[in-house]
Parts: C-alpha cells; structure tokens; sequence
C-alpha cells in the first residue's frame, strides 16, 4: 500500500493508539510517525515496541507539521491535548480522534481549533479490556465499524480521506450525528460495562459472606463480566462522566425493566421470562447470521469467533 500521509502524529500510545501505530507500519500508511504521550515511562515503552520514527512527551511537537493528528488519550484528556496543539497545527490539517464518546469531546476539542484544520471526530468499535502501548495489535479494526461525527461544513475531501484511512485498517465507516452517537454507545457499549462493574463489584462484596466461594465457583457466564470489569478505571470513569445524560436515560429504562422480570420471577410468571429470553436470543442469532464479528470473550484473544447458533 502507498503512503496515504506524510506525517502521522499520534497522540497517546495505549491500546488504540498502539493498534493504529502497528496498522500504520504494516500498511506503510505514513513516511513519518511521530508518537506523543504525557509520561515518559510509557513513550520509552513505545520507543522499545518500535511504534513509530520520533518520539516526544510534547503534543506540541508530535502536532507541528503532520498531515494527520490521532488524538487518543481518555475522553476527559481531550480539552488539554486540544488546547496543546492548537497553536502548532499545521493548515489544512486533518485532527481526528477515538473517544468513546463524542459530543463531549466535541465540545472539548473544537473551540481550540484553528479555522484552517479539518476536526472529523471519530470513534472505532473495536477494543479489548487490555491498555497501555503493549496492549496494541495489528488487525484490531478489522471488520469494526468506525463511527465519525463530522461537525456541519466539513471539508468533503479531508472527510473522505480519513474514511480512506479507516477502510485501509479494514473498518467500515458510517457517519452520525455525535448526539445519537452518544444514546446508541450508551446502550451498546457503556451500560454494558456498568452492569459489568456492578455485577462483580456486588458479587465481590458478597465475597466476605460466601468466603472464597465467588471465585472457585465462579462460572462462565460470571467470567464474561469479569473480563468487561477489567477494562481500565480511567477510561470508563471518563465515559461515564462525558456521557452522562445518555448513560442515566438508558439506566433508567434499564432499571424499568429490570423490575418487569424481578416481578415475573417473584409471581412466578413463566411465559413473561420464557418471551424476554426468546427474543433476545433471536437478537444473538440475527448478529451470528448477519456474518457480523461477535467476539466470544476468551481472556485473550480478542477475535474469536462464535458460530454457533443454538
Ligand atoms: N479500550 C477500548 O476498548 C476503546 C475502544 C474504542 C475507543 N476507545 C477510546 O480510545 C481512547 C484511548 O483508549 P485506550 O484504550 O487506548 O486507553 P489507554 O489507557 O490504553 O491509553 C491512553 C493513552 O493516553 C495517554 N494520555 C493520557 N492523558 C494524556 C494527555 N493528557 N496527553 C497525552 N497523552 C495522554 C496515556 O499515557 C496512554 O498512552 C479513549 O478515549 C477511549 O474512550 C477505547
Ligand atoms: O470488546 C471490548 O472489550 C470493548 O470493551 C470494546 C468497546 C465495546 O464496548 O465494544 C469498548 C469501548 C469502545 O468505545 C468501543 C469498543
């Protein structure tokens, strides 16, 4: 593949940004890769994986004179890392991020944005409950949808490069509003980690009254949300704070119907349980059918596919 950038600046090295920096090599996507992180620990770590060509703490720096700036870092992140390369960004420019949210990061980021860059918010749905530059592999995007939020006149040409850019990963691109971004991730992605964190935060504090018995006896099903409530505290606490209208609105609706079925079990109303669960495992079924990536959570290897269907 030739090179689509010249210079690609990346902006935190964690699991997504490390994913990109090994997606970037392999394809030789950039002649120039300059990494960016807020700690020097992590940037020499990067510096050993080979992640890029240069390698510095100031996002200043990593910014001046690359065609293509990939910010990701947490989503709460997103204000001081807009604000520190606001004035080295280069004209014509595209900045793009990863958060998992996006009209706070909008909110965040496009106020410091020179008239003359291209801000496209993005966000790829692809991850594992791993961070940190080591966490990263080639191929992570592949067969993932890649969201963006384009602000109303973006520029068509940067928009339809950086979809170029994501297609090269193997994502496929779409494009919404970042309001109905927000609601949709709530749903999809956000509350279950809640209910991941929830679960196993409860059943850890019942731990002193079953003693040992959560762990030795913990079943799959009970290991499934172990792996969600790995993932890491910051970026979670960050998605829970920038998304908190949409989050609370699903929990609310979450919680009406949770009651529905803590009703039809007290009344021992069989039908109303045997429905919910028949309609829900049609919906696992329709996903396996429609050949989409349905990741079996297998405490490592992040692409297993599940075929089966009954
Ligand atoms: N983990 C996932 O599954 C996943 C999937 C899609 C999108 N995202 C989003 O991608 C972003 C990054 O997530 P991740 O999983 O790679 O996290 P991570 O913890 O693995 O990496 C975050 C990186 O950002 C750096 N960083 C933090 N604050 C910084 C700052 N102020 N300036 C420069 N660097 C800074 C950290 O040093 C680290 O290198 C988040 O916004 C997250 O919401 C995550
Ligand atoms: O597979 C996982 O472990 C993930 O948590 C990935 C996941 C998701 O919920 O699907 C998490 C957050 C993102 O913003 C996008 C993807």
């Amino acid at each position: 593949m030739t090179a689509q950038f010249d210079r690609i600046a990346l902006i935190g090295i964690g699991l997504i940004g490390s994913s990109i920096a090994h997606d970037i090599k392999r394809l030789g996507l950039a002649h120039e890769v300059v990494v960016a992180t807020r700690s020097a620990e992590t940037l020499k770590r990067a510096e050993e994986l080979q992640l890029g060509s240069r390698y510095t703490t100031s996002s200043a720096e990593a910014a001046e004179n690359a065609d293509l700036v990939i910010v990701s870092v947490p989503v709460g992140a997103s204000e001081s890392v807009a604000r520190e390369i606001a004035g080295s960004v280069k004209p014509g420019a595209i900045v793009t991020d990863v958060g998992s949210t996006k009209a706070s990061v909008i909110a965040q980021m496009q106020p410091h944005m020179p008239p003359h860059v291209h801000f496209i918010p993005g966000h790829p749905l692809a991850g594992t409950e791993k961070s940190g530059p080591d966490a990263g592999f080639p191929g992570l995007f592949e067969g993932r949808w890649c969201i963006f939020t384009p602000i109303a006149g973006t520029d068509e040409g940067a928009l339809k490069k950086l979809r170029k850019f994501w297609e090269s990963l193997g994502s496929k691109v779409d494009e919404m509003d970042a309001d109905h971004h927000d609601k949709v991730l709530a749903i999809v992605s956000h509350l279950p980690h809640i209910i991941a964190y929830n679960i196993v935060g409860t059943a850890d504090d019942l731990e002193t009254v079953t003693e040992s018995e959560v762990i030795k006896y913990s079943a799959s099903g009970f290991r499934d949300f172990t792996r969600l409530a790995a993932s890491d505290p910051t970026m979670w606490r960050d998605v829970c704070l920038h998304n908190k209208d949409a989050i609370l609105e699903m929990l609310a609706r979450f919680s009406e119907d949770l009651a529905y079925l803590q009703r039809a079990i007290r009344w021992g109303e069989g039908d109303k349980l045997f429905e919910l669960f028949s309609r829900t495992r049609a919906i696992r079924r329709s996903i396996v059918q429609a050949g989409q990536d349905v990741d079996t959570p297998d405490f490592g290897r992040p692409h297993a596919q599940d075929t089966k269907t009954n």
